[in-house]
């Protein structure tokens, strides 16, 4: 964590700096009016002298408003070091992010990133706020209240020598009461955000199984658990406040029970019993405010440890040193004995797999679910790093392509389509800014999208909600392709991109691309032999290893597990009078 904090706390080093000195400015503001305070009672109330009141009057009033300005500039400072360190670390672990591979969000999950970037990194953003703004001033306050009030009398100190341990050890058991509480809080909000998003991402089938009132009872027995957690905390912190005063106050009486006598003796002035309490009050306040912010560091130190795992994983698709381009123009893609495995996984997803894609031709990659389609087309886009084997474009390895080359030479439609949150027109714009509206008529036309987008109410303008979820999922298909053939790349890789369309969008979409792209490298998976048939190259996948490669009147002869397929499908009549080799 300190690692963590020393270089991100770096470019605040000299804000840092002043908020020491405005709370040491503070800290003695605080401990000279006791002594003022004294000085007032002691030689100007009780000896009637009200220059003395009005001169040291005066002079509290100066150091009152000079300890407040301190007080509030630090407060301020500290507030604003621990906020741009929270803006700054969601900034570093966002960016992390971006650069993860396929695999290392998989193996990470959504959810614990989406928490890393805001729960843990507010826990450290109010961890440095509360050091910056309270913890700093405790020890000079503690310390100098220490040795000030045995100025003022050193009889009286015993009571600091009981009070102040006391006050250790309550507030001590109690934060370790609440230890496991509060890290439970932490769990059980997690739980709640997970079952709560489960279910408003799965809504429709929750309806559509009628399962509202088994959702329910799950979601209340979430919610029950978080509450019960979050009373028995509440329960705690009461009696943390009320244990806080309770010990304050017993001091108090005692320090008044122990110095009235001493003072009717005529042992003690009263000055020096009113700043004793003052001090007292300070000294235990300072401890506890101490204590509370050090109870924090366990929590914070596992959250910078969680923040540091994203901000230290090495990218599985590291960038090149210094990326190179591949040839301009018409390109081939080449797998070579590419082979594949998911982490933990105890077979290999793709065994030496081999392809060509040539430019201008249309490869297919066919085989049942699971076979491994999904996987190679993330290596050919470098969404995932081959085991052993490599993919090139163009004769270029992939892995010496920066992401930027890459993403401009290979388009992707992965199974998925996934579209943002604003319009049509941002949605297609997203890889390509600067095209007009014309080329995005262009791109819809090609897609097969221009009718229904033309039929929408504000055209190109039309909002499009989070994920898509405002437009069907044949119609979400069409604007990735469009998307991505906005860019012009020179592979273009359709993962299952045409499942959710009709055989007749399908046929014009296949035909109007093929015009378009005319000299591009398209690798196309599908499960539909009908988007297939015609490819100059159909690729069967049989788990993970190539079965058979040729045109599908070839592989019709040639592959049983093609033939499979085909006749798998409803309508296919293509494999009758074929024996079975
Ligand atoms: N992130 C992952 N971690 C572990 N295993 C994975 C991961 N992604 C996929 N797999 C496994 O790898 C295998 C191949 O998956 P892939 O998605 O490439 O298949 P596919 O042929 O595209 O399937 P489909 O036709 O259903 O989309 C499957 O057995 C799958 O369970």
């Amino acid at each position: 964590m300190l690692l963590l904090l020393r270089h991100r706390l770096r470019p605040h080093a000299k804000t840092v700096v002043l908020i020491l000195v405005l709370q040491l400015v503070q800290a003695l503001g605080l401990l000279a009016l006791p002594a003022l305070n004294a000085d007032v009672i002691d030689n100007g109330v009780l000896a009637r002298d009200t220059g003395h009141i009005f001169s040291r009057s005066g002079l509290m009033l100066a150091v009152t408003v000079l300890q407040a300005s301190a007080a509030t500039g630090a407060i301020y400072l500290g507030a604003r070091v621990g906020l741009g360190l929270g803006a700054d670390l969601r900034a570093a672990t966002f960016g992390a992010v971006l650069r993860f591979s396929a695999r290392d969000l998989a193996r990470f999950g959504t959810p614990t990133l989406i928490t890393r970037t805001t729960q843990d990194v507010r826990q450290l953003q109010v961890m440095v706020f509360s050091t910056l703004s309270a913890l700093l001033s405790a020890p000079f306050l503690a310390l100098g209240g220490v040795v000030l009030a045995l100025g003022q009398d050193v009889a009286l100190s015993g009571v600091l020598l009981v009070a102040i341990p006391v006050a250790m050890v309550v507030i001590g058991l109690l934060q370790r009461r609440m230890t496991a509480p509060s890290r439970e809080l932490q769990t059980r909000t997690d739980a709640v955000n997970r079952v709560l998003r489960e279910q408003v991402t799965g809504i429709r089938v929750i309806r559509a199984f009628v399962r509202d009132r088994h959702e329910r009872v799950r979601f209340a027995g979430a919610n029950t658990d978080l509450m019960t957690v979050a009373t028995r905390l509440g329960r705690l912190q009461a009696y943390f406040a009320g244990s806080a005063l309770l010990v304050v106050n017993l001091s108090g009486i005692a320090v008044v029970a122990l110095g009235g006598p001493r003072i009717a003796d005529g042992d003690m002035r009263l000055g020096s019993l009113v700043a004793f309490l003052s001090y007292l009050t300070q000294i235990l306040i300072s401890v506890m405010v101490a204590m509370s912010v050090v109870e924090m560091l366990p929590r914070a130190k596992v959250s910078a440890g969680r923040i540091n795992e994203v901000l230290t994983t090495e990218p599985g698709v590291p960038d090149p040193a210094e990326g190179r381009r591949p040839p301009a123009g018409p390109v081939t893609l080449t797998v070579e004995k590419a082979s594949f495995s998911y982490p933990g996984a105890e077979n290999p997803v793709l065994q030496e797999v081999d392809l060509i894609a040539r430019p201008g031709e249309t490869t297919a990659i066919v085989g049942s679910t699971g076979a491994g389609k999904t996987t190679l087309v993330n290596l050919m886009a470098r969404l995932l790093d081959v085991g052993s084997g490599s993919v090139t474009i163009g004769g270029l390895d992939v892995r010496e392509m920066d992401r930027d080359t890459l993403s401009s030479t290979v388009g992707l439609v992965p199974q998925r389509a996934y579209l943002f949150s604003g319009t049509i027109a941002s949605n297609l714009r997203y890889g390509s800014p600067e095209a007009t509206d014309e080329q995005l008529w262009r791109a819809l036309e090609i897609a097969q999208a221009r009718e229904f987008v033309e039929a929408m109410p504000a055209g190109l303008e039309t909002p499009v909600g989070q994920g898509g979820s405002t437009v069907s999922g044949g119609q979400r298909q069409r604007l990735a392709i469009a998307r991505a053939l906005l860019a012009q790349h020179q592979v273009y890789l359709f993962d299952d991109a045409f499942s959710a369309l009709d055989n007749t969008t399908d046929e014009a979409l296949r035909a109007a691309l093929a015009r378009e792209v005319g000299a591009a490298t398209v690798v196309v998976v599908a499960q539909r032999v009908s988007t297939i048939r015609s490819a100059d190259r159909i690729v069967v996948l049989d788990a993970g290893r190539v079965e058979a490669s040729g045109t599908h009147e070839e592989l019709l002869r040639t592959s049983s597990i093609y033939r499979e397929i085909v006749r798998s499908q409803p309508g296919s009549h293509e494999t009758q009078g074929l024996g079975s080799k």
